[in-house]
C-alpha cells in the first residue's frame, strides 16, 4: 500500500495580512514534487484563510486550525465546520496539543470534533502525542492510544482522517523525536489501527510526525516507513519549508 507523502504547514497564531502574502508568493514560486508524490496542506489563522485561499497555487490547500463541536449558533468566538466548508476550506486540524493543554479539550471532545468535522465532509489532521512527563514515565503508548481511541470512535470514514503524532516535548522546543522515536510510536499507531480498525485502514491511513521539523532534519525522518509526511510549525513560516516538502521524495527513492 502506497500512502501518499502528507506535509501540512501550521502557521498557528502567526502573521499579518503583509507576511502571510509574502509567506504565499514564497510557497507559489517553489519548485515541488508533483501532487501524485505529495499532498501539501497550509493552515494560516482563521482571518487568514479566504485571502490565503484566493493567493495560493492550485496544487495545494488550505486548512483550519480548528473548528466547533457541533453545528453553529450561540457559541461565541467559534467558527463551525459548515463556515469552513461555506468558504471552501476543505481541512480542519483537530485535538493540536496546544488546544488540548491551554483550553483543556479532552480527548472525548476531540473526538466529537472529529466526528462532526468528518460528518459534514471535511478533511481532518487529527492530532496525538504524550508530554514529556508522560514519557519519562513509560506511558506514551497508553496516552496516544487513549487519544486515538477516543478519535477512532467517531470515525466512519478513515479515507478524510490524517493522524498526527506530535510529541508535546518536541513542539517548539528544538528537540525534534529521533527517527528511531518516531518510528517506534508510528508502528505501535499504526498496530493499534490493524487491531482495533482493521487491516485495510492500518495500512492506508496516513501517520504524520510533527515536533520541530526542520530542513535539515526532514529526510532521515522521512525515510522511516511508518512516518508518512509531517506537520510543521515554525518551519512553515520560512521557505525551509519547501526542502521539508521535497523530502516526499525520499519515500519515492525506497
Ligand atoms: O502543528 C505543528 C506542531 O505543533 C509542531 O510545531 P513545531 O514544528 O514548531 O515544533
Amino acid at each position: 500500500m502506497v500512502r501518499k507523502f502528507f506535509v501540512g504547514g501550521n502557521w498557528k497564531c502567526n502573521g499579518t495580512a503583509e507576511e502571510v502574502k509574502k509567506i504565499v508568493t514564497v510557497l507559489n514560486e517553489a519548485e515541488v514534487p508533483s501532487e501524485d508524490v505529495v499532498e501539501v496542506v497550509v493552515s494560516p489563522p482563521f482571518v487568514f484563510l479566504p485571502v490565503v485561499k484566493g493567493l495560493l497555487r492550485p496544487d495545494f490547500q488550505v486548512a483550519a486550525q480548528n473548528c466547533w463541536v457541533r453545528r453553529g449558533g450561540a457559541f461565541t468566538g467559534e467558527i463551525s465546520a459548515e463556515m469552513l466548508l461555506n468558504v471552501g476550506i476543505p481541512w480542519v486540524i483537530l485535538g493540536h496539543s496546544e488546544r488540548r493543554s491551554l483550553l483543556n479539550e479532552s480527548n472525548e471532545f476531540v473526538g466529537e470534533k472529529v466526528g462532526y468535522a468528518l460528518s459534514l465532509g471535511l478533511k481532518v489532521i487529527a492530532c496525538i502525542g504524550e508530554t514529556l512527563q508522560q514519557r519519562e514515565s513509560g506511558s506514551t503508548m497508553a496516552v496516544v492510544a487513549a487519544q486515538t481511541k477516543a478519535i477512532a470512535a467517531k470515525v466512519s470514514y478513515w479515507d478524510n482522517v490524517v493522524l498526527a503524532y506530535e510529541p508535546v516535548w518536541a513542539i517548539g522546543t528544538g528537540k525534534v523525536a529521533t527517527p528511531v522515536q518516531a518510528q517506534e510510536v508510528h508502528l505501535e499507531l499504526r498496530k493499534w489501527l490493524h487491531d482495533n480498525v482493521g487491516a485495510e485502514v492500518a495500512a492506508s491511513t496516513r501517520i504524520i510526525y510533527g515536533g520541530s521539523v526542520t530542513g535539515a532534519n526532514c529526510k532521515e525522518l522521512a525515510g522511516q516507513p511508518d512516518v508518512d509526511g509531517f506537520l510543521v510549525g515554525g518551519a512553515s513560516l520560512k521557505p525551509e519549508f519547501i526542502d521539508i516538502i521535497k523530502s516526499a521524495t525520499v519515500k519515492r527513492q525506497q
